[in-house]
């Protein structure tokens, strides 16, 4: 990445029995109907974990506990970076307010949506870090 890259972060929200949280876009068209983790662009002068917390309060409605970097910068288009982090719900169920849907994934099912083309190498490295821990 460079100093002008905009940073995307994403929640990988895990739940009891190893479930993740995927989301389906609803937007832009090109994008629209692909699964993703919950986040969003971080704003000018917030933190990135902020930016985390903000989203999923934004998106899900949903208070979020920001736990272990996953990996370093994943790549994305132009100009973009993403950066992920698990996270545990602190309070609130997840709404789909700006996404098409939402999905809860057990082991599994980690593969069983259509991921954008950034997050499927994301899942997988959760996956490992997820079923290591059993
Ligand atoms: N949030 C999120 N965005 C992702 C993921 N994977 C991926 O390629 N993207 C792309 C889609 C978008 O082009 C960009 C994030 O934009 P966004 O629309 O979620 O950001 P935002 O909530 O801040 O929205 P806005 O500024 O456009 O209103 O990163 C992911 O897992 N989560």
């Amino acid at each position: 990445m460079n100093d002008f890259d905009t940073v995307v972060v994403a929640a990988v929200i895990v739940a009891p029995g190893a479930r993740v949280l995927a989301a389906q876009r609803a937007e832009p068209p090109a994008l629209a109907g692909g699964w993703e983790f919950p986040g969003g662009k971080v704003d000018p002068g917030e933190s990135e974990t902020a930016a985390l917390v903000r989203e999923c309060r934004e998106e899900l409605g949903v208070e979020v506990t920001v736990g272990e970097q996953v990996g370093g910068d994943w790549s994305l288009s132009e100009g973009y970076v993403l950066r992920v982090w698990l996270c545990s719900l602190a309070s609130g169920v997840p709404e789909a307010r700006e996404h098409l849907a939402l999905r809860w994934l057990g082991p599994g099912e980690y593969f069983s949506v259509e991921w954008l083309g950034a997050d499927l190498p994301v899942m997988k490295t959760v996956e490992n870090l997820l079923l290591s821990r059993d």
